[in-house]
């Protein structure tokens, strides 16, 4: 069977959530954990594959490749401070596919050129996650890098909600990447399967 990605890519701080969001349907999440111990980390990144591997889930760790490549999982996330240390020749021998951030040009230039297996695009809109260096890319921009970038999946993030998901879609981008808007609302749970519901009839992404 041909490797693909769905449409909704949920970005999670632990695995609290991680479990009741498998149950109701997530099949790509990512680990993002900040300003942690390391054993707390790599506790977390284990749980985390564990649960993944029994609900046929795709799993990608951020920032901490060596731990993913250590622990077997499949995917890794790496922003461009990220790719000044990672050594993407090891991770890729360790089976490890390869997902990388870009927010301009010159980033897209040089992560097209390390040949990842997806490429992500943000912040589209305002995000109120983390401090950014840059403006809100907006939905031309997507167009713009899916002509780039194809066949390779695109990733959007950055401000996203279910009302601005069909406009990035449109746009052009295969996946959508979310994290306030469910990490932050009354039932993530909740929120989470109405995402998945959202994205239902979007068409899963060949990798
Ligand atoms: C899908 C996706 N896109 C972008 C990012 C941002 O990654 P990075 O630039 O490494 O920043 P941090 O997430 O580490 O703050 C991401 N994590 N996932
Ligand atoms: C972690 C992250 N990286 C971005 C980038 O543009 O590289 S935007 C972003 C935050 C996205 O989260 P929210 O859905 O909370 O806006
Ligand atoms: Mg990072």
């Amino acid at each position: 069977m041909t490797p693909e990605l769905p449409p909704f890519y949920l970005i999670l701080d632990g695995t609290t959530h991680l479990e009741a969001c498998l149950e109701v349907g997530l099949r790509l999440v990512q680990l993002r954990i900040k300003d942690r111990p390391l054993s707390v980390i790599r506790e977390e990144i284990a749980r985390a594959k564990h649960l993944c591997d029994a609900y046929g889930a795709i799993l990608v760790i951020n920032d901490y490749w060596q731990m993913a490549c250590e622990i077997g999982c499949g995917w890794v996330h790496l922003g461009q401070e990220d790719l000044d240390h990672a050594d993407l020749t090891q991770i890729r021998r360790a089976g490890v596919r390869i997902g990388l951030s870009t927010h301009n040009e010159a980033e897209l230039t040089r992560a097209l050129a390390l040949t990842p297996d997806y490429i992500a695009l943000g912040p589209i809109y305002e995000t109120k996650l983390k401090k950014m260096t840059c403006a809100p890319q907006g939905l031309d921009k997507i167009r713009v890098w899916k002509d780039r970038i194809s066949p390779l999946p695109l990733i959007a993030i950055g401000g996203l909600t279910p009302a601005r998901l069909p406009g990035v879609l449109n746009a052009g981008a295969d996946v959508a990447c979310v994290v306030t808007d469910v990490i932050t609302a009354p039932d993530p749970v909740a929120r989470c399967r109405l995402w998945l519901e959202r994205a239902s009839e979007a068409q899963y992404v060949a990798l």
